[in-house]
């Protein structure tokens, strides 16, 4: 049966618990938002296929619980993600502080050519902004990362900074790409090397699933 994507990239939102890094999952793949917080439990997986200078990108986003006591379990999963979101909630100065954090939990645990995206999520709620912009974006450029303000309540940057994280994972993996375009079986095909591994079912530890 012909493939319907040509690579598989693991993706992981990473930040503390209610950030939205759910809702901004469910926007990104359901176009969906529900105004609650129910907190993941582990970790949870959903797909999307995008289509980047004709390269059929299948992408697996692993949603992780923010909750302190799930970290063991979710750092399990850092080492085979290829690119990571780091998301604060721009009304939460104290979400915007754990990003140091979770970028050295990043440093440690995860490959040392991953890619990250810092997200300020929520900016649909200026009036109860804490983080400005500008702390977002001189965060970003000391951490070497792009920059997104989002809201997955309105749709505000969900697409952009999915695909250019997508984007940078791409480049980040040009040799292998290199061999999947001059590869003329399916043998070279990353999508299929992570099929053989086994990973492309819903298997998470404790899957909370998207309830959007
Ligand atoms: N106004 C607004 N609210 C949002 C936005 N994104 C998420 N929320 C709300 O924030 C709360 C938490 O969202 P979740 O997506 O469940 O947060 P989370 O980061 O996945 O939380 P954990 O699973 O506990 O780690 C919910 O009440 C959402 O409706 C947004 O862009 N704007």
């Amino acid at each position: 049966m012909a493939k319907q994507y040509d690579v598989l990239f693991r993706l992981l939102l990473l930040g503390d618990s209610g950030v939205g890094k759910t809702c901004l999952l469910c926007r990104f793949t359901d176009n969906e938002f529900h105004p609650s917080h129910i907190s993941t439990i582990g970790v949870d997986f959903k797909m999307k296929t995008l289509e980047i200078d004709g390269i059929k990108v299948r992408i697996q986003i692993w949603d992780t619980a923010g909750q302190e006591r799930y970290q063991t379990i979710t750092k399990q999963y850092y080492r085979r993600a290829q690119g990571m979101f780091l998301v604060y909630d721009i009304t939460s100065e104290r979400s915007f502080q754990h990003i140091m954090k979770w970028a050295s939990d990043v440093d440690e645990y995860a490959p040392d050519n991953i890619q990250k995206i810092l997200i300020g999520n929520k900016s649909d709620e200026e009036e109860k902004r804490q983080v400005a912009t500008v702390q977002g974006s001189n965060l970003a450029r000391a951490y070497g990362m792009d920059f997104f303000e989002t809201s997955a309540f309105t749709n505000r940057n969900i697409t952009e900074s999915f695909t250019r994280l997508a984007e940078q994972v791409l480049v980040a993996n040009k040799k292998d790409l290199d061999l999947l375009r001059a590869s003329v079986t399916d043998g070279l095909n990353l999508a299929a090397l992570e099929e053989e591994e086994g990973i492309t079912d819903g298997s998470a530890t404790a899957p909370k699933s998207c309830w959007c």
